[in-house]
């Protein structure tokens, strides 16, 4: 059955649960490398229990460091971070009981087989011995290995190593799993398989930070995400909202008669109130071209007010605007609009307001 999601739009006492029941709660996070590297400042977020939460940034951005931190790896300089309600410095063993966590490179033994790869984490991981036959095969068939688990994991490819691996992380039964990069290199097919398998977990309730620099990977599977610049977060919100903030639909018309009837058709989209004060309205050869928050909505008076001024319409599309978009609106410093609060909080209970 599937997991009950966070939801959007949270009223205050809904906020307050989510609060009380975080999976991670991190204040004001700092790492300064021995070399003087400032890899992560002020970094403050709140991840909801269930949530599939998404740390987007370039490489060299901080999303390993930051994590690493969350997953009790390495002590933050400054902040503090409290994991499935036991602080991260004081009670690492009781954090690490309840997480799991699949670094950027493959740590599968390849000697061995899929099945006693799996085993060897259960006793690592100090499963009860009554458990890890019936855990062993849940996990190979979790990770759609069942028909190879007694094929020595050096025999396969790099994504089937790559949900081995994400299944040793998970013998335990953690409540949260980190996943650093976890399909960096892959081809699309791989990539998906893998997708999938993290979907089935997240049904399965387990809350999933999964750190990329993939805005598709991260568009397709996240309920939240993070963006983070030079170690700080930017920008935060679902994937939807984010895109929305960016800067609206375009609509793209193309009309017959070439450029000088573009140029009259986009005088028409230019008149009153048609599109509003904020849209941007050009023309590219025989196209006009009109970015607005609600392009899709008013261009079918557009269209009209087209076919009554006698021009015809020979095509017309309306895009959305992708991460992509977001990633370089982040880039170009752009952030006004992304709604992060002052203290660079990010989490369902926001003041800066990410929903
Ligand atoms: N052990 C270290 N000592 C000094 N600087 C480091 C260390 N580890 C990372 N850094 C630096 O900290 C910054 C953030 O690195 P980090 O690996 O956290 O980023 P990332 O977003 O995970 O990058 P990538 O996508 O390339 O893995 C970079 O400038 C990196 O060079």
């Amino acid at each position: 059955m599937a997991k009950p999601k966070q939801q959007r739009g949270a009223s205050e006492p809904d906020r307050a649960v989510a609060a009380s029941t975080a999976a991670i709660r991190a204040d004001g996070l700092r790492v300064t490398y021995a070399d003087g590297t400032t890899a992560v400042q002020n970094v403050t977020l709140t991840v909801p229990r269930g949530e599939f939460f998404g740390f987007l940034g370039p490489n060299g951005a901080g999303k390993t460091t930051a994590v690493k931190v969350l997953a009790t790896l390495l002590e933050p300089t400054e902040g503090g971070v409290i994991v499935n309600s036991h602080d991260a410095t004081a009670a690492q063993t009781a954090v690490r009981e309840t997480i799991g966590y699949m670094a950027q490179d493959v740590s599968v033994d390849e000697e061995l087989t899929a099945r006693e790869n799996v085993a060897f984490a259960c006793e690592a991981y100090g499963v009860p011995r009554g458990r890890r036959a019936e855990r062993i095969e849940e996990l190979l068939d979790l990770a759609d290995l069942g028909d190879v688990a007694d094929t020595p994991a050096g025999r396969f490819s790099g994504g089937m190593k790559k949900r081995l691996d994400a299944v040793t992380a998970l013998v335990h039964d953690p409540d949260l799993v980190f996943l650093d990069e976890p399909t960096t290199g892959m081809d699309p097919k791989a990539r998906n398989r893998l997708w999938d398998h993290f979907r089935r977990l997240n049904e399965a309730g387990t809350t999933i930070f999964l750190t990329t620099q993939y805005l598709e990977e991260a568009d397709a599977l996240c309920d939240r995400v993070a963006v983070l610049r030079d170690g700080r977060i930017a920008a935060t919100g679902s994937p939807a909202e984010l895109k929305r903030r960016v800067g609206g639909q375009i609509l793209e018309v193309d009309v017959d008669g070439g450029r000088e009837t573009a140029e009259t058709a986009a005088d028409l989209a230019r008149e009153g109130t048609r599109f509003g004060p904020d849209a941007t309205i050009e023309t590219v050869d025989d196209t006009v071209r009109v970015t607005t928050t609600d392009a899709a909505e008013r261009g079918t008076d557009y269209l009209l007010a087209l076919h009554e001024a006698g021009i015809a319409v020979t095509g017309f599309d309306v895009d959305e605007p992708t991460l992509d978009d977001v990633f370089l609106a982040i880039a170009d410093g752009r952030t006004d609009g992304f709604d992060v609060g002052d203290d660079g909080e990010t989490g369902p209970g926001t003041s800066g307001g990410t929903r």
